[in-house]
């Protein structure tokens, strides 16, 4: 059914339900509205134009009673948004997306708010777009494509579009996480580069991993690769690719700035999908036209959905609208993951223990899922148990 809740149009699912849930933009997939209805909620879909909705919307549309919310990660999830969705009677509210730089947690927490996110299904999607920019970057794809499509190419040239080999290079991984592992192992498997990363913590099983490997290349009479865990610094004079894939916190914000920028190979590969504030994307810029021989490639950026003044002008970026986990899979398997953690919630059920699996969620027919809430950040903080 559509309605509209003050000028904001909307489409309901299971009226009258016992919980009402809040969905601020409609998603992928079917089994995620099912999870909901299945758990007895009236679901909400916001179905409003435009893509961004401010809090003066959101707040419209949690109007005077809502259980649970699920967002999105253009929205500003703090004291105001969570303030009204507890004066609204809400539990929870879960991010579409796995990153919650948008979320302040210990705003959710101060008014008992539950917060979830989405990890798990979007670690090959994503770092399957990494290595996408990657290639797209080092082969000067969209150049060469705009070059056909604009009918230049007049016959073979030994000169035209000539990129960057990637084989037996060396790639390094800031923020080997899940998504940075997954990447990692697709350019050193694929392309045979040896690695450098650079995280917070000691990660000797990245090592551990690409040392097996290397075993098994010996083995097949192939030449070994390298793999190291070093600092940033060593990290960014030594690679010829840099894939970011760390989380955006105060720490990591304008980690790639003029400074460290100017550490770089001149002809190297900087790519970008995790957030945009990781990058200072004025001084990337800069370089980029300062290094005609330096490539990036960005799927996201420091002020979305503007672009710094001249980036669009760079031929040396290959640029994308914020889709590394754009795949039907990975979409409606965060659609799923977001229900179940506003239905598990609100029907009082544990959260999943931390790093749980949790394509058990994503694989379960939609009336029988888990009688677990998947991914709940602040468990403990709103005193919810955990699975053991
Ligand atoms: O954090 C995320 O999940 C991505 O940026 C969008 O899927």
């Amino acid at each position: 059914m559509s309605t509209s809740i003050q000028d904001l149009a909307v489409e309901t699912h299971n009226k009258g339900g016992k919980f009402r849930v809040l969905v601020t933009k409609n998603l992928p997939g079917e089994d995620w509205l099912k999870v909901l209805t299945s758990a007895g909620a009236q679901v909400d879909i916001c179905t409003a134009k435009q893509t961004i909705l401010d809090n003066a919307s959101i707040t419209k549309l949690v109007g005077d009673k809502c259980d649970g919310v699920i967002g999105q990660l253009t929205e500003d999830w703090s004291d105001e948004l969570f303030g009204v969705l507890k004066a609204a009677g809400g539990k929870v509210y879960s991010n579409y997306a796995v990153g919650f730089n948008n979320i302040v947690l210990e705003d959710a927490t101060k008014h008992g708010i539950a917060v979830g996110n989405t990890p798990g299904v979007l670690t090959e999607t994503t770092a399957e777009l990494a290595a996408a920019l990657t290639l797209a970057a080092s082969r000067r794809l969209l150049e060469a494509e705009k070059f056909m499509r604009g009918g230049k190419y007049e016959g073979f040239l030994p000169n035209l579009f000539v990129g960057k080999l990637l084989q037996g290079k060396t790639v390094g991984v800031v923020g080997p996480g899940r998504i940075g592992f997954a990447y990692a192992k697709m350019m050193v498997e694929g392309h045979k580069m040896n690695i450098l990363y650079n995280s917070h913590e000691p990660q000797p099983e990245i090592a551990d991993y690409f040392n097996k490997y290397s075993d098994f290349l010996e083995s097949q009479g192939g030449t070994r690769v390298t793999a190291r865990q070093v600092e940033l610094e060593e990290l960014l004079q030594n690679s010829d690719v840099v894939s970011l894939h760390c989380a955006l916190t105060p720490e990591t914000r304008h980690l790639i700035n003029k400074e460290r920028l100017g550490m770089m190979k001149p002809d190297a590969i900087l790519v970008n999908a995790a957030r945009g504030p990781n990058v200072d994307e004025k001084a990337l810029v800069a370089h980029l036209q300062a290094n005609p021989g330096f490539s990036a490639g960005l799927d996201v950026y420091e002020d979305e959905p503007a672009m710094a003044p001249g980036l669009a002008e760079c031929s040396n970026a290959v640029l994308m609208p914020h889709i590394a986990s754009a795949t039907l899979w990975t979409r409606s398997g965060m659609a799923k993951l977001a229900a179940c953690n506003v239905a598990g919630v609100l029907r009082g059920y544990p959260a999943l223990k931390s790093a749980g699996d949790v394509l058990q969620f994503v694989d379960a027919d939609p009336g029988s899922v888990p009688k677990l809430a998947p991914s709940i950040l602040n468990a403990e903080a709103v005193g919810l148990e955990r699975s053991s």
